[in-house]
């Protein structure tokens, strides 16, 4: 998958090509980073990217030619690729929607800084607008690295033996269950006994009831969006019941 990034400050986007999970996705090919600044396409002596905004009032608003050529060149070179702009302002973004993005041939995203951008873009320029929770960064940059993370890691080939047992924590719908390593003891505090029992159906019920019954604890609002079948209801109102014992 082909990720086009506009951004003022593309140097952050080196962290990608560090370790893990989307730094070997980005250097097998599996994706590709590829950077916009819209500073390049800013015509005139001082090549200005931002200026004060109409109306008055702190800060500085980054300017429509720039940011729409950058978008323009970005889209020539991805086609069928959309342009997502991250702003608070956007759709907030769930599990759902990164198992979505991740069948797309690719994105722009738009990073942006200041105040904000101009807002004739959104109207001509920007096919969706995007936020990844209800807070304000001082640029798009990391919800960028953030909708690139969660989507690189669906791609085929991206997690190889590290996909978890139990799925991922929202995989599913559900949280994670726990999860132990050695030794098996620490300060009086043991692993549960089925994990070392080698019975992998069991463990594999066990690791679901966990899931099911901690969505039930900690995020009720996300059971009450799933429908559980026979199994899996029994398996909650065991957990349920051996709370209440
Ligand atoms: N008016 C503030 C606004 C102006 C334009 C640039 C953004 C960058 N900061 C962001 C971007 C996205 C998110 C999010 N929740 O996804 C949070 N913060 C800030």
């Amino acid at each position: 998958m082909r990720f086009d990034v506009i951004t003022l400050f593309p140097e952050q986007f080196r962290i990608l090509s560090g370790e893990g999970v989307v730094a070997r996705a980005l250097g097998s090919g599996i994706a590709e980073l590829h950077l916009w600044n819209p500073r390049d396409f800013a015509l005139g002596a001082h090549r200005r990217v931002d200026d004060r905004p109409y109306g008055g009032g702190p800060g500085m608003v980054m300017l429509f030619e720039p940011l729409a050529a950058a978008i323009a060149a970005a889209r020539a070179a991805s086609p069928g690729a959309q342009v997502a702009y991250l702003s608070p302002q956007g759709r907030t973004l769930d599990q759902q929607a990164m198992i979505d993005f991740a069948s797309a041939p690719g994105w722009i995203l738009l990073a942006g800084r200041y105040e904000g951008i101009d807002e004739r873009l959104l109207a001509s320029c920007i096919d969706q607008e995007w936020s990844i929770g209800d807070y304000v960064l001082s640029g798009g940059e990391l919800p960028a690295m953030v909708v690139m993370d969660a989507v690189i890691r669906l791609l085929p080939g991206a997690l190889g033996h590290e996909r978890s047992a139990c799925e991922d924590s929202h995989m599913n719908g559900l949280l994670d269950c726990p999860h132990f390593s050695r030794p098996e003891q620490i300060d009086g505090l043991r692993v549960p006994e089925v994990l070392l029992s080698g019975d992998h159906g069991a463990i594999a019920r066990w690791r679901r009831q966990q899931a099911l019954g901690r969505t039930w604890l900690r995020r009720p609002d996300l059971l009450a969006k799933m429908t559980l079948d026979n199994d899996e209801q029994q398996l909650l109102q065991d957990f349920i019941q051996a709370r209440q014992a």
